[in-house]
């Protein structure tokens, strides 16, 4: 069995006096920061000025250029976009990276692909959080945590992995349980995960059922319920007691639909495609063409964005969540709906 770590196996004194850096105040950056705060830590947000500054500023956080932050903090902590860090790193934190640092990330894409080489004398060291940001700071505040992984890449002061644990229980994700990992495998796990179930495989897998149904005549409306709204619902009762405690809670219809009619949907041929997507993850193909994409200054990224986002289920889905006010948009300094952009 996989060593779990929780609070209560957790001495978050190594990690008191310290300064840290949080780089980025966007969906993990406003997380972490705040939630390294409230846990009684020393932070300083790290951003250009704009709207994040400007944002952690009214949040109550000390905040700095990310050359000053790099240069405070004894533990820097990156949470910019993947393909932003590279850039950032070498202009702004790199100089500042003084023996016995500690460089930290979310997501190991710039450790694992060769994108970062860090300096052989600071601990380098992940804590990736195995959820959204946004559910990062909900959940820390609600006394909950996001679980999360944690992985030592270099130990230069022989307390990086102390420091990790630590970090991991600043931010409530110890609440929930954390397990060690290695850069490669957070980063090709991760990557296979968002592209091939959570995001990639979901978001296809709801709009094939919403077309579906519109395209047979159905009412819009209809569809997106069955196939968007209620899917939380169902998720819901997956997240508190698995499938089991899922089909616990449906009728009997709905599970025998479920045992005859979902391996149709999803059958050997979308596996062995899992299988594919999971091979060109670790053979760096993915992340060559992402990359390649970003120094192309993202024409299919923007392209794609834009027919995603005025699908007919967004706009559909818009007007009726509009009429239930229980259902909150992320509020956030990050990712308001822009059709175009690179962020
Ligand atoms: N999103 C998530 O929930 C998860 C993310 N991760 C990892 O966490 C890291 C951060 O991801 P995420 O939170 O999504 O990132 P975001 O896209 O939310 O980061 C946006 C932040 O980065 C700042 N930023 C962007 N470019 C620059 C720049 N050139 N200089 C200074 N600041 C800049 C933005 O500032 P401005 O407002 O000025 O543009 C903003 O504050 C990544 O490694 C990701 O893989 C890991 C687990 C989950
Ligand atoms: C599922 C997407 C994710 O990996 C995450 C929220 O964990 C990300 O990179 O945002
Ligand atoms: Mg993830
Ligand atoms: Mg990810």
């Amino acid at each position: 069995m996989t060593k779990m770590y929780y609070n209560g196996d957790i001495n978050e004194a190594v990690l008191q006096g310290k300064k840290i850096a949080v780089i980025g105040y966007g969906s993990q950056g406003h997380a972490h920061a705040q939630n390294l705060k409230e846990s009684g830590f020393d932070v300083v947000v790290g951003v250009r000025a704009g709207k994040s500054f400007d944002q952690a500023v009214e949040d109550g956080l000390q905040a700095a250029s990310v050359k000053e932050a790099a240069e405070l903090a004894d533990v820097v902590m990156i949470l910019l976009p993947d393909e932003r860090q590279k850039a950032v790193y070498e202009a702004e934190i790199k100089p500042y990276l003084t023996a016995g640092k500690a460089l930290v990330f979310a997501h190991g894409f710039n450790i694992h692909f060769d994108q970062i080489v860090p300096p052989a004398d600071v601990d380098v060291f992940l804590v990736a959080p195995k959820g959204p940001g946004h559910l990062v700071r909900r959940t820390y505040e609600s006394g909950a945590g996001v679980p999360a992984l944690f992985a030592v890449y270099q130990d230069a002061t022989g307390q990086a992995k102390d420091v990790a644990l630590a970090y991991a229980k600043a931010i409530g994700s110890a609440r929930a349980g954390v397990l060690e990992t290695t850069f490669k495998e957070e980063t090709e796990t991760d990557l296979f995960g968002e592209q091939a179930v959570l995001c990639g495989g979901l978001t296809a897998l709801v709009k094939a059922g919403f077309e579906t149904l519109v395209e047979a005549g159905y009412q819009p409306e209809l569809a997106y319920f069955e196939t968007m709204h209620e899917l939380k619902l169902i998720v819901d009762l997956m997240y508190e007691g698995g499938m089991t405690g899922m089909r616990y809670s449906i009728s009997d219809t709905a599970e025998w639909g479920d045992f005859v009619s979902g391996p149709r949907v999803v059958d050997a041929a979308t596996k062995e495609r899992m299988k594919d997507i999971l091979t060109d993850i670790q053979q760096g193909k993915f992340a060559k063409e992402w990359i390649q994409e970003n120094e192309n200054d993202r024409p299919n990224y923007r392209r794609i964005k834009e027919d995603e986002t005025t699908h007919q289920i967004e706009e559909v889905g818009a007007k009726l969540r509009e009429m239930m006010p229980f259902v909150q948009a992320t509020k956030s300094p990050k990712k308001e709906v822009v059709a175009s952009g690179t962020n």
